[in-house]
């Protein structure tokens, strides 16, 4: 389809190398299937500006390079038209998703980039840059500037939009609902009573799973590109061969065809996701957190130590796949073997940093969903108290200054001077943040919290494996 055909149709929150290797692969294949120009991607840079930057002098062109068994030859996508920076000019963010020409905003901000309170599922309104947004400053925030965008079309007249969140949260799309609602609540009386009328007559918030293991590219991967392509791509992307996409079908503006792409519509998109974030990413955030313990730089690394994989599919087996409800025709077994057979990609290179980055936004729905499922089944959850005895001795080992996650302020100060299993911790199942009320006073949580901690403080990796091996 040449190029210059592709109109506006998506506005995209958060162009990070998932975006490039999954959302914009799958609306390319659409568009060529249904030959459908309409869907062309504006994409919005939120926190740094690296990606607008990289793609701006290449005309929105980029490569994905697939990496393992299975891959095809490199390919370069062109459906991105546009590359903007949401920090340093968000009020073109805005007017991108007040245009009539928007038919679908799609996210992937990360968890943080939610600022939701874990607990209450509700905005965080005491958020700084939520009420400055609020106060009406051109807006930084992803859900400021949704919401912004929606009061445009309302009083402009441009018609119905999906708010379509990609990123990994149990019932994403609700939740975004109850974000942007939050937010256009909050405004003065005046502007948000005719807000929320037209939110509930004109905008959807659809759910999704989404799935393809995308790393953050380095400098090695642009270099072995260069050399594949014999051309320079400063933007290029590096992706495992598999990827999926599973949505609700609720776009009342239209939709590319993504079904010609191969992703799917349910009505069953909890149970995928539950599945997915209790399965896989749940085993990710325990590999990470492993293997960051035993030095093992890449989720590969770690999967490759013999314990460590036993303990990831002892995890999923025994206790994420009983309390979970998978959805129809899923094999539990058979997709446990194949996400630890993608987690072993040697040529990935996805890094137990990377990863692990971030736990206070993902342990607790990754891992605590896990240990309240098998504890409500009168069971113990030995191999989640694992990881997640794991993340706090990350936590706890760790410089504040060098903990990539959103709260490691806050998570420092909650931990005394004096490091030990017997104050760690206590002070980590305090963390309100992270764990709520009822989990951190199970005794039964505790103790094997304090067990597995005891043995990683005494013996490290090497015990740990011992333990595993006979657990
Ligand atoms: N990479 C993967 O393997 C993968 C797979 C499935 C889903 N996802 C989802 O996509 C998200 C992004 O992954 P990625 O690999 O593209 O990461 P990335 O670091 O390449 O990009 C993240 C994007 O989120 C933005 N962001 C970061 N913090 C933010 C904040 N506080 N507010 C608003 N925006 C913020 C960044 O500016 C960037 O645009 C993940 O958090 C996850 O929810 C990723
Ligand atoms: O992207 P995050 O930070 O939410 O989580 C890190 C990984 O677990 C995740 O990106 C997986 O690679 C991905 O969810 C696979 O589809």
């Amino acid at each position: 389809m040449p190029r210059e055909k592709l109109q506006p149709g998506i506005v995209h929150l958060g162009l990070g190398a998932f975006a490039l290797a999954h959302t914009a692969v799958f609306t390319e294949d659409a568009m060529l299937a249904a030959n459908d120009p309409r869907w062309g991607i504006v994409g919005v840079t939120q926190r740094s500006d690296t990606v607008a930057r990289q793609l701006v002098p290449q005309d929105g062109l980029f490569t994905v390079a697939e990496r393992g068994e299975g891959a095809v030859p490199l390919r370069v996508v062109s459906s991105i038209v546009e590359a903007i920076s949401g920090r340093d000019t968000p009020e073109r963010v805005v007017a991108r998703i007040g245009a009539q020409s928007t038919k679908i905003v799609t996210l992937t901000i990360t968890e943080k980039g939610y600022r939701f309170d874990p607990q209450t599922r509700t905005l965080d309104v005491a958020d700084e840059d939520i009420q400055a947004d609020l106060a009406g400053r051109p807006p930084v925030t992803a859900i400021g500037q949704i919401v912004r965008g929606l009061q445009q079309r309302a009083t402009g007249g441009a018609g119905p939009v999906t708010v379509l969140s990609c990123d990994n949260l149990p019932a994403n799309g609700e939740l975004t609902a109850t974000l942007a609602t939050g937010f256009a609540a909050a405004l003065p009386a005046a502007e948000s009573g005719p807000l929320l009328a037209w939110m509930r007559d004109n905008v959807t918030f659809p759910s999704t799973m989404v799935d393809r293991m995308v790393p953050a590219t380095t400098e090695g991967d642009l270099a072995a590109i260069e050399h594949e392509l014999s051309a320079r791509d400063e933007a290029a992307v590096v992706a495992e061969p598999f990827k999926q996409w599973v949505m609700e079908d609720n776009f009342p503006a239209g939709r590319p065809r993504w079904e010609d792409a191969g992703a799917l519509f349910s009505d069953d998109v909890a149970a995928w996701e539950s599945a997915k974030l209790r399965l896989l990413n749940a085993s990710h955030s325990m590999l990470a957190y492993l293997g960051l313990l035993a030095g093992k730089e890449t989720i590969s690394d770690a999967v490759a130590v013999e314990p460590f994989h036993t303990a990831c599919r002892r995890m999923m087996l025994e206790e994420a796949l009983p309390s979970i409800t998978l959805p129809a025709g899923l094999d539990g077994e058979q997709y446990c073997d194949e996400v630890l057979r993608r987690f072993a990609n040697p040529a990935l290179g996805h890094t137990t940093a990377k990863v692990g980055s971030d736990g206070s936004q993902k342990v607790g729905l990754r891992l605590l969903t896990t240990v309240r499922g098998t504890l409500d089944a009168g069971r113990a959850p030995r191999w989640a108290a694992l990881a997640v005895a794991a993340w706090m001795h990350h936590v706890a080992g760790t410089p504040a200054a060098d903990l990539n996650d959103p709260l490691a302020q806050g998570l420092q100060a909650a931990l005394p001077v004096d490091r030990t299993a017997d104050t760690v911790v206590p002070a980590l199942l305090g963390f309100r943040p992270v764990v709520d009320l009822a989990l951190a006073g199970n005794e039964d949580f505790r103790d094997l919290l304090l067990h597995w901690y005891r043995i990683i403080e005494t013996n490290g990796p090497d015990g740990l494996g011992n333990e595993i091996n006979h657990g």
